[in-house]
């Protein structure tokens, strides 16, 4: 019955980065399926952008009562091969939910990923959509110091983030991936083709990392859904330097691979990056309705 009562009001369930001391929900709603709740296909996505913040974002909106998520990223519009195995495939990797719940699925390679717009809307024309994205030139070097980290682990060579991101004559180097995946308005364009520009909540990350509170009270107007999550939610922990979340059950801060000490970066490089992002900004700005005030230089 205890059960019961935790699976049935998931304010008491921040599972994915439970400690072991911890009850995992997640697991718990596997192996105990209430009655009228199944699986559903999800009815808001996070689509990116890669190093936006798309995991807090997720855990923090968990919070809320009328939401399910799935833990993992499925990559189901962005890999051929999941794609293949089509919709029902992607329906029983979603979590159970109650009728009137909302699932929610983040993956952030769907973002940039050409067609991922057309396979969504295929699966449903009127699914709300977030994306959150980060200064162009910290997002880069977020991701840079991730790709760094995977490969130390690795005990495999590091090339130097100036090696990477500049060509030998100097120019911005945008063959290598994590350049282009900050050049947001290249990819908004796909999305605003296929979407209307009011399925889609652009949150600006930077902004969520000072304050996570007003950003979830938008997102829950954006979803129509009732006003449950409070600021009593949010903590900030200074060892972390993040906010984390808490409810009556659970104090918990995301893992060790969010909130990287990034490289130190030579000034000049990022003034030159931004000078480089510049015009993309702006025309991102422009199509989202929404200016960042990113700097120029
Ligand atoms: N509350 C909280 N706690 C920890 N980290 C936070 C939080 N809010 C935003 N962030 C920022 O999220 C960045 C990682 O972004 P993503 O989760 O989108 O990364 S990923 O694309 O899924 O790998 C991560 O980037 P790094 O700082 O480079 O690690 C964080 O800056």
């Amino acid at each position: 019955m205890l059960y019961m009562r935790y699976l049935n009001d998931p304010t008491l369930c921040m599972d994915s980065y439970q400690d072991d001391e911890s009850i995992n929900f997640d697991s718990l709603r596997e192996r105990i399926k209430l009655p009228q709740t199944k699986r559903r296909l999800p009815q808001c996505l996070i689509i990116g952008v890669r190093k936006g913040g798309t995991r807090a974002l997720l855990e923090f909106l968990n919070i809320h009562p009328m939401i399910q998520r799935s833990t993992d990223e499925i990559h189901f519009f962005d890999n051929e091969r999941k794609y293949n195995m089509g919709l029902e495939w992607y329906r029983q990797q979603m979590p159970y939910s109650f009728a009137d719940q909302i699932t929610v699925e983040k993956s952030p390679a769907y973002f940039i990923t050409e067609g991922a717009p057309e396979r969504i809307r295929a699966m449903n024309e009127s699914i709300r959509l977030l994306l959150i994205v980060r200064e162009p030139v910290t997002r880069l070097i977020s991701d840079y110091s991730q790709l760094a980290a995977n490969k130390a682990k690795k005990d495999k060579f590091i090339r130097p983030f100036r090696d990477l991101v500049l060509r030998e004559d100097g120019k911005i180097n945008t063959d290598y991936r994590a350049v282009r995946v900050s050049m947001y308005s290249l990819y908004i364009k796909m999305w605003l083709s296929i979407f209307h520009r009011d399925q889609i909540l652009i949150i600006n990350g930077d902004r969520m990392i000072q304050d996570p509170y007003p950003v979830i009270y938008k997102i829950e107007q954006f979803l129509g859904l009732e006003h449950r999550v409070g600021r009593e939610n949010f903590f900030y922990n200074k060892t972390k330097g993040f906010y984390c979340v808490r409810n009556y059950t659970v104090y918990k801060c995301l893992n060790e691979s969010k909130g990287r000490k990034h490289p130190t970066i030579d000034p000049e490089l990022i003034s030159k990056l931004r000078q480089f992002y510049s015009s993309f900004n702006h025309e991102f700005y422009s199509l989202a309705r929404q200016d960042f005030g990113w700097p120029d230089e």
